[in-house]
């Protein structure tokens, strides 16, 4: 249901919110993929690689590199605390541990679009970062938004949270309200 004054579909914030669901979604494949094979949840070599693309995307965007690189190394931390928790789970009970195993390569060549895309939107909502506060509120609504209509369980949804978190900070790298 769309709700009068709620954030809008179109708002690029919006877009980074409802992408980092989704790569947040990949979480589930690479710990399946990972899962039982002795392949560590963190991978440096490859993270360096993602920030690295990601912060050479963006400066040919004309958009902010360090920028990029502090929201993509969140959009990881995310990434790997969905991986860390569903193997927990799948440790603590079997049952619920996925019984066929996704190719690592297919998911990172999808993990790799939807960077592609993160890196545009996150351009694209530079206007917002002028104010941290107003550009906070609205990718909080976004975000809620997001988890509601995806059915984010707990563990997806406080990954959500971590994967934002920079998305509003200022081009100096300074978040305008204090925090941090
Ligand atoms: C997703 C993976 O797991 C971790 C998370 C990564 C990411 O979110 O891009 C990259 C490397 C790993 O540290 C992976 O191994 O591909």
């Amino acid at each position: 249901a769309t709700r009068p004054g709620g954030p809008s579909r179109w708002s690029p914030l919006f877009a980074v919110a409802e992408l980092s669901a989704r790569r947040i979604a990949t979480g589930d494949l690479v710990a399946a993929a990972k899962w039982g094979t002795g392949e560590p949840v963190d991978d440096p070599a490859r993270e360096e690689r993602v920030l690295d693309s990601a912060a050479e995307q963006a400066g040919k965007l004309g958009a902010d590199p360090r920028l990029t690189r502090l929201v993509l190394r969140d959009q990881i931390e995310a990434n790997k605390e969905v991986q860390r928790g569903l193997h927990r789970l799948w440790r603590d009970h079997p049952a619920a541990a996925p019984t066929d195993r996704p190719g690592l390569d297919e998911v990172r060549e999808e993990i790799g679009h939807l960077d592609e895309a993160l890196v545009r939107a996150v351009a694209d909502a530079a206007p917002y970062r002028r104010s941290a506060a107003l550009c906070r509120a609205a990718l909080a609504a976004s975000a809620g938004r997001v988890s509601r209509e995806g059915n984010l369980d707990e563990l997806h949804t406080a990954a959500l949270d971590v994967a934002l978190r920079s998305v509003c900070t200022a081009a100096d790298g300074v978040p305008r309200d204090g925090r941090a």
